[in-house]
């Protein structure tokens, strides 16, 4: 039986920040994607991750998204993803999140071969989306080099990876899939419902217990990978700050399901540097 994500957890994770800390303390974290029809998707993203608080945010993305990118979000870093310098900058980063909006082009193929050439074992890398339709097709696209995956597939990206249809995908079923897919173990997948599943590196499963209804829009999902790289590159790749982060995304949900029909995305990342301050939990001060 998984085990149910609680509220305790977001305490437990998110914390009162020192005085004496600067933003290279709260990690650097590159979002990859928005094609020039899905710029919307890696725009999400990134509220997502500057909302948690990364320190820097940098996104890898077609340049048509540079001035909605920086209209919205002037706190985010810009490099054109056909720009030479991406596998420095990659180099750089703590945490990189592929795959909202990147679409299937062969720029996009291009760009997760940049991704796996340039990662390396003290990085993290969460892949969602588009990202994870392109490992369905060819499985050498996983950068499985990095220090630690985080997939977040919905439940039918998660069939296109495992070829486990969707009725079939049972806990017992997904962790066989997982280990086939990423011998080495070095992964947690968080399988996207109504009710996310989360399968962590020792085989441990966790459910979600809350969301609602009013989280099925687009852009909920390209949302919740930015929010998960964020808290990662702040708080470490454990397991909890995963939890945290799946749980605090549904939470702030709920929170606006409230008195809103419509949970919008952009809304949710908007809602949770408050609620982030309502969990921190106090650091002694320096
Ligand atoms: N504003 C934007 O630019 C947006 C761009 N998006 C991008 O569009 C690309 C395609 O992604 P999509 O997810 O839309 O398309 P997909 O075709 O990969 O999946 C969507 C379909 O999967 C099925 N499905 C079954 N179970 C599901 C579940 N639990 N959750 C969600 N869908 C389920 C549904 O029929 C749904 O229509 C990605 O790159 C994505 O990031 C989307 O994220 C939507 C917003
Ligand atoms: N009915 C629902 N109840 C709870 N959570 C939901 C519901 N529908 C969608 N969500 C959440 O919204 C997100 C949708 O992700 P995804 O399908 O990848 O969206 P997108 O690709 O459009 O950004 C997931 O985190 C999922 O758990
Ligand atoms: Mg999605």
């Amino acid at each position: 039986m998984p085990t149910e994500i609680s509220e305790k957890i977001l305490s437990e994770v998110i914390k009162t920040r020192k005085s004496a800390t600067h933003k290279g303390n709260y990690g650097r974290i590159l979002l990859i994607g928005g094609s020039d029809n899905y710029g919307g998707a890696i725009i999400m993203a990134t509220e997502g991750a500057i909302n948690v608080g990364a320190g820097l945010t940098a996104v890898a993305t077609h340049s048509v998204n540079l001035t909605a990118l920086h209209a919205r979000d002037p706190e985010a870093m810009f490099i054109d993803w056909h720009d030479k310098g991406l596998p420095a900058l990659i180099k750089k980063m703590d945490v990189i999140v592929c795959g909202p909006g990147l679409g299937m082009s062969t720029m996009a193929q291009q760009l997760l071969k940049i991704l796996k050439e340039n990662v390396t074992a003290k990085q993290t890398v969460v892949l969602d989306a588009s990202a994870l339709d392109l490992v369905a097709q060819d499985k050498n696209f996983l950068p499985s080099n990095a220090g630690h995956l985080v997939l977040t597939p919905h439940q039918m990206e998660w069939q296109r990876v495992s070829q486990l249809r969707i009725p079939f995908q049972t806990d017992q079923a997904n962790l066989t899939a997982l280990k086939q897919l990423v011998p080495q173990g070095n992964v947690t997948l968080i399988l996207k419902s109504n009710h996310t599943h989360v399968y962590g590196e020792d085989g441990s499963v966790f459910i979600n217990p809350i969301g609602n209804p009013g989280m099925a829009t687009g852009g909920m999902g390209d949302t919740l990978a930015g929010i998960v790289g964020g808290m990662i590159a702040q708080f470490g790749p454990d397991l909890k700050t995963i939890l945290a982060a799946v749980y605090l995304h549904s939470y702030a949900g709920d929170q606006l399901y409230e008195d809103n029909y419509v949970v919008k995305p952009t809304a949710l990342s908007q809602s949770l540097p408050k609620i982030m301050k309502k969990y921190a939990t106090s650091l002694e001060k320096c």
